[in-house]
């Protein structure tokens, strides 16, 4: 019995936009979904309690950094990530390889894996395909990621040429080392930059190794936005139909819409609550920086369109004073309104799709957020 199953309902009559559930060990998962970032085990500022309340269905943590802290031998011993951060839903872990390079100084990528320093005490350290493998076995998430390179942009077609051979070369060895997979789902990165012929060869390389899933990586790496669109429409149709697609990395409202009408199932991104901590929110209206002048006598909620806890008690005269005092709550109460935000976004494009109308919910979402797209 795989750990991880993907089950199609419809795709949009609009657009490529599917819905669907991921059925994990810890619960389903209706798609698309956003899935909030918890690098250190937890979503900065906020309780596992919060996320339910905003109905967060799945979460993500990481290799890397839960490799240098705590150990992963640490989180093994206390049961796992799900009982030590107190999280009973389905959760997800990316390699590190991409936390690697944008993290560490004097990285070195071999066909072994990375050399790099510790980007907190500076001490020399390697990471192979099968340590990062390992690490994901005892932090016990539901999916892991494959050991992949996150080539920058832009870069060579040489370059990535040979980089998209070696991550295809580490994806064979992780379905080598993976040692519980009934348990725990392995999803292959496909990469290949902007480059159609080296996406197409991941693609099939990864697609040849029948994993349960596929992530889209490289991407969301400072490329044009229609270059990140065209990627995805050229790719998303070479991955099996009846397996879920993730595009890594992505995680602003008009990217989360247009990865959903191209076919991608799943998100993630740290934007949210990164830019919570510098009191900028997402609205319906667009960003609102509630720490601006401006709102020193503004007694409404932070968006009048959003119906969550923060917007519902909270006006952002309050949140603007608090995040000028640097007070800790100010960072809870734009952090939960921004996650909101994405998760309710995500439940709306969910409902567009059922009703074959998502074309026409982008229209109307961009038009009141600002985005004067064509
Ligand atoms: N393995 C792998 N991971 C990638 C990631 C990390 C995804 N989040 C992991 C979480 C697990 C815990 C930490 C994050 C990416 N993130 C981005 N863009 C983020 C851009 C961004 C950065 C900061 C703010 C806003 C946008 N592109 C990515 C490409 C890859 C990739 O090819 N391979
Ligand atoms: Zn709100």
């Amino acid at each position: 019995m795989a750990a991880v199953t993907y089950e199609h309902i419809k795709t949009c009559a609009q657009s490529g936009a599917r819905l669907g559930r991921l059925h994990t060990p810890h619960g389903t998962v209706e798609t698309p979904i956003f899935m909030p970032v918890g690098t250190l085990a937890t979503v900065k500022t906020l309780s596992p309690e919060e996320l339910e309340d905003m109905s967060a269905q799945i979460i993500l943590a990481n290799t890397y950094h839960l490799w240098l802290r705590p150990g992963e031998d640490i989180v093994k011993e206390a049961g796992g990530l799900h009982k030590f951060m107190n999280w009973d839903r389905p959760i997800l872990t990316d390699s590190g390889g991409f936390q690697v390079f944008s993290l560490s100084e004097r990285r070195k990528i071999t066909e072994e894996g990375v050399h790099f320093r510790n980007h907190i005490n500076g001490e020399k350290l390697f990471l192979p395909p099968e340590k990062a493998m390992q690490i994901q076995n005892d932090l016990g998430p539901d999916v892991m990621m494959a050991f992949d390179e996150c080539p920058p942009y832009p870069a060579e077609h040489s370059y990535m040429k040979s980089s998209v051979e070696r991550t295809s070369r580490w994806a064979e060895r992780c379905l080598e080392a993976h040692a519980r997979p009934e348990e725990q789902a392995l999803f292959g990165i496909v990469q290949g930059g902007e480059y159609k012929d080296l996406r197409r060869q991941s693609a099939e390389d990864l697609v040849s190794m029948n994993f349960p899933g596929y992530a889209i990586g490289g991407l969301s790496v400072g490329e044009p936005k229609d270059v990140m669109n065209e990627m995805l429409e050229f790719t998303t149709p070479l991955l099996p139909d009846d397996k879920p697609r993730y595009l890594m990395g992505v995680g602003s409202a008009d990217a989360l819409i247009d990865g959903a009408i191209r076919g991608v199932d799943m998100f993630d991104c740290v934007l949210p609550t990164r830019i919570a901590r510098n009191g900028s929110c997402m609205t319906s209206h667009g960003r609102v920086t509630v720490r601006n002048a401006k709102y020193a006598r503004d007694f409404g909620p932070l968006d009048e369109n959003c119906n969550c806890h923060v917007c519902r008690n909270y006006s952002r005269a309050y949140i603007r004073h608090l995040v000028k005092a640097n007070e800790t709550f100010g960072f809870r109460l734009t952090s939960y309104h921004n996650l909101y935000f994405l998760l309710e976004l995500m439940r709306k494009v969910r409902q567009a799709i059922q009703e074959d109308r998502l074309l026409d919910f982008r229209e109307e979402f961009f038009e009141q957020y600002g985005f004067n797209r064509p």
